[in-house]
């Protein structure tokens, strides 16, 4: 990399330069070859590098949350409710001086309109400027001291796309002067990037399911060993209700660890507090958010206590009901259709937003229409059971979706993709014949013979086709899911710019 080359697509570009390509993705698989311990002591090895210990991020009070689904929201509950209680601040919070949060930062994956989404400050994602400096601080770090550290990091080597993020948040908020940040794990717990936080202000555990199995493993069990490993000897862990099967490996790895790991029932008081969308997964998200809040507050000030009988203070309460988590089952309205959109893309996810979009169409005439994709993922042919079934068991009419559109997650379709949705991890030649969609239509087709199902190369050309399919008199009631890729590109376009 050209050290003139300074901006932040120069910083894409070399962040996309650290994807695993496809072809080595597709041969540790086949080698059946999983991420492991080393990982977590490369992470170490670099942070070495860009001049950090361990130790450095103890001035973060990491709130740390892994979890199959929900960990984002989560995390955005937490990120929210402090900014009320920031010095100088949102709420009044900000006049008590001491014991108050400085800056908070967030860190959050995978990103739904831009990468430097990932990295935020005080809820703000960091401007292209401030994350251009900071990627080529990191880059340049690891390039100048290519020995250090060189039995964890191999010498000369640059960390892969998520842990280089990862290392950049570090640098970022400890720059910065962030003093509690929110931090979502990337895959799994154990074995993530952010793992190599040792002593955090509290961990969470959202709900656990089934995704990436072939890194986790098939069972709920198996996956949430794995995510139990970002609970820490005496440091305060939370989880929620879970399946029998994964309560119980959650237990025992706390009992392994010495960790008290409170489960927590919705918080009854959570009654009175409207947390959005009114469903049962969110208030499981919102009453893990108002336990980890409560203790990175105590982190900072240790008399801080909620009053467990409740009711919750106003700034908890304006922060669950203000929070914003775009991609999220957002509804957006326009002339001729009104877009229902969310990023689900794991079996049980996929079964709320179902839920969710009967729900709120069912309460509009018009035609309902789905569009679909979730890349590089053959098993997701069979999620679509539960959406054809849940849509149209909802449907007075018994019909469901009238039209299903499959496409790519290119977003454009003149000029592609755009920098920030650049993905090596998929076959180029898959996405070219429309491989998955096709196997998604001739799914659906089973599914649902009466169903108008078609293919679009990108997204833009679904959503054109999306708008051709309004009633006479009646908007048509589109529900765009099935990965936050295409989530993130639809509402771009929709938005004709940057939704940040
Ligand atoms: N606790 C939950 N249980 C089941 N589904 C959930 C839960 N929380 C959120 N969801 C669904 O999953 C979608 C993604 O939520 P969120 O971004 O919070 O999850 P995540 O764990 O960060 O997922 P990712 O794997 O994309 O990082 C939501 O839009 C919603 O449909
Ligand atoms: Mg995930
Ligand atoms: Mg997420």
């Amino acid at each position: 990399m050209a050290t003139a080359a300074r901006t932040y697509n120069d910083a894409i570009d070399a962040l996309n330069s650290l994807q695993t390509p496809y072809a080595v993705i597709e041969a540790r698989r086949k080698a059946g070859i999983r991420p492991d311990a080393t990982s977590v002591r490369e992470m170490r090895g670099y942070l070495r590098r860009i001049g950090y210990a361990p130790g450095d991020l103890d001035r973060l009070h990491v709130v740390h949350v892994a979890g199959t689904k929900g960990k984002g929201s989560t995390c955005a509950f937490v990120d929210s409710i402090l900014a009320r209680y920031r010095r100088g601040g949102g709420g009044d919070g900000g006049g008590g001086g001491n014991g108050l949060p400085r800056k908070v930062g967030l860190f959050t994956s995978p990103h739904l309109i831009a990468v430097r989404e990932r990295i935020r400050i005080d809820s703000a994602p960091l401007s292209e400027e401030a994350f251009a400096r900071y990627f080529f601080d990191v880059w340049d770090r690891l390039e100048a001291r290519p020995d250090l550290a060189a039995d964890d990091a191999p010498a000369g080597s640059k960390p892969i796309y998520a842990r280089f993020l990862t290392l950049l948040s570090f640098h970022v908020f400890l720059s910065e002067g962030v003093d509690v940040a929110v931090y979502e794990t990337g895959i799994g717990g154990e074995y993530d990037a952010t793992n190599v936080v040792e002593r955090p202000a509290a961990a969470g555990i959202s709900t656990l399911g089934i995704d990436h199995v072939f890194v986790l493993g098939d069972t709920v069990g198996k996956i949430a060993w794995h995510k139990a490993g970002i609970m820490k000897p005496g440091r305060p862990a939370f989880t929620v209700e879970q399946a029998p099967e994964a309560a119980e490996v959650l237990r025992r790895r706390a009992e392994e660890k010495g960790v008290d790991l409170r489960v927590l029932p919705v918080d009854p008081r959570l009654r009175g507090v409207a947390v959005r969308p009114d469903a049962a997964f969110q208030k499981r998200n919102a009453s893990l958010a108002v336990a980890l809040a409560e203790q990175a507050l105590a982190a900072l000030d240790p008399s801080f206590r909620l009053d467990p009988a409740g009711p919750l203070p106003r700034e908890f309460v304006d922060g669950l009901e203000q929070v914003v988590w775009r991609g999220r089952c957002e509804v957006k309205e326009e002339d001729r259709v009104v877009w229902y959109v969310d990023g689900a893309h794991t079996a049980d996810s996929l079964k709320m937003a179902a839920r969710w979009f009967a729900g709120e169409a069912g309460k509009r005439k018009g035609p309902r229409v789905l569009v679909f994709n979730q890349q590089g993922r053959t098993e997701a042919v069979g999620f679509l059971d539960a959406l054809c079934a849940a849509v149209k068991a909802a449907d007075p009419d018994g019909v469901g979706f009238r039209h299903v559109i499959f496409c790519t997650n290119v977003t454009y379709k003149t000029t592609g993709y755009k920098r920030d949705f650049v993905n090596h991890q998929y076959n180029p030649a898959d996405i070219e014949a429309m491989t998955v969609q096709r196997a998604f239509a001739d799914k659906w087709r089973q599914l649902d013979p009466g169903a108008d199902v078609r293919l679009a190369p990108s997204i833009e050309e679904a959503i054109d086709a999306a708008r051709e399919l309004a009633g006479e008199e009646d908007k048509a009631q589109v529900l765009i899911t099935g990965s936050l890729h295409l989530v993130g590109g639809a509402l771009g376009i929709l938005e004709r710019a940057d939704a940040l």
